[in-house]
C-alpha cells in the first residue's frame, strides 16, 4: 500500500511558543488514521498544518493528490445557512460544469443518508444531520485524504454512535484514506486502522499504534471485545505519561507494562 500523506518532522510554533515539536509519520492509501492527545497538546495545529490553513515553522507535509477536504467539529459555522442543503454540498465543486456538479452532490447526500433532504435548509436538520452534510459536502470533493477535527463531539452520545458507523461505511465502500482527530479513547479504537499518540504540549509522537481489531465494527460487540478493551487501556496510559513528560524512557516503561498485562490477561 503506498502512502498518502507523509509528514516528516513538523513543527510549529505560536510566537516563542512552541504547540508541535517535530511529528513524523505516514498514512497509507486507504486507511483511517486517529490522532489522540492530551487537550491542548496542537491537535488541532497538526490538522491545520497539513491542510495548509497555516505555514508549518518547520518539517514538510507531502500529499499524494491534490485534493483533500476537511471536516471540522462546529457543523453549524460550517455549513451555509442561506443554501440549501443540495446547494452547501456543491459549494466546493463550482469549477465543475453544474451538471456534474449536481450530480456528484446527489450522490454524496445519497451516502449518507440524506438523499430526501437536499432542498432544505441547514437549519431545519438536527445537528447529527448537518453533520452528516457537511461529511456528504467533504466526499463529494472526492479528497486524496480527508481531515477530521473532532468531528463528532457537538452531538449527543446516541448521534455520535452513528456518525462513527457512517464513516466506517463510506470509507470501506469509497476507499477513502482519513486522519481523525479526537480526545475520546473509545472512539481512536473504534475507528482507527491505526492510532497516533501525542505528547502533552509540545506535541510529539508517543506511540504509532495498529488496531487489531477486523474491519466490520459493531457498536456493542466491539467495545467489549477483549483486544478492544486491552488497547483502550494501552492508550489511556500512554496519554497519562504523555501528558505530565515528555521521558522517552517513561514513555516505553508505560508500553512494557501495558503489554505485559495483554499478554497475561
Ligand atoms: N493562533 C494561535 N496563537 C497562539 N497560540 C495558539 C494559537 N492556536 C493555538 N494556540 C496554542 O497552541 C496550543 C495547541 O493548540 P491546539 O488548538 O492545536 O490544541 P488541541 O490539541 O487541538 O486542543 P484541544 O484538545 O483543546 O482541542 C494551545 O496551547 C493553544 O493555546
Amino acid at each position: 500500500m503506498s502512502n498518502m500523506l507523509e509528514v516528516a518532522d513538523l513543527g510549529h510554533t505560536y510566537g516563542d511558543y512552541e504547540a508541535i515539536g517535530g511529528l513524523s509519520f505516514t498514512v497509507r492509501a486507504g486507511e483511517l488514521v486517529c490522532v489522540v492527545g492530551p487537550s491542548g497538546c496542537g491537535k488541532s495545529t497538526l490538522l491545520r498544518t497539513i491542510s495548509g490553513l497555516i505555514e508549518p515553522s518547520r518539517g514538510d507535509v507531502s500529499l499524494k493528490g491534490s485534493h483533500l477536504a476537511v471536516v471540522f467539529q462546529d457543523y453549524s459555522r460550517s455549513l451555509f445557512p442561506w443554501l440549501t442543503v443540495q446547494g452547501n454540498v456543491e459549494f466546493p465543486l463550482r469549477a465543475l460544469p453544474r451538471a456534474e456538479r449536481r450530480a456528484r452532490a446527489a450522490e454524496a447526500l445519497e451516502w449518507v443518508g440524506l438523499g430526501k433532504a437536499a432542498k432544505k435548509r441547514p437549519w431545519q436538520l438536527s445537528g447529527g444531520m448537518q453533520q452528516r452534510v457537511a461529511i456528504a459536502r467533504a466526499l463529494a470533493y472526492r479528497p486524496a485524504l480527508l481531515l477530521m477535527d473532532e468531528p463528532f463531539a457537538s452531538v449527543d452520545a446516541q448521534t455520535r454512535f452513528e456518525l462513527e458507523d457512517l464513516l466506517l461505511k463510506v470509507r470501506r465502500e469509497h476507499d477513502t484514506t482519513v486522519l481523525v482527530v479526537t480526545h475520546d479513547i473509545d472512539e481512536s479504537v473504534y475507528l482507527g486502522d491505526r492510532i497516533l499518540v501525542l505528547s502533552g504540549s509540545p506535541a510529539r509522537l508517543v506511540a504509532d499504534l495498529d488496531v487489531p481489531l477486523p474491519a466490520e465494527r459493531d457498536q456493542v460487540t466491539t467495545r467489549t471485545d477483549e483486544a478492544f478493551v486491552a488497547l483502550r487501556s494501552r492508550v489511556a496510559r500512554l496519554l497519562n505519561v504523555g501528558k505530565t513528560s515528555l521521558d522517552v524512557d517513561k514513555w516505553a516503561a508505560a508500553e512494557r507494562e501495558s503489554l505485559s498485562e495483554t499478554v497475561s490477561s
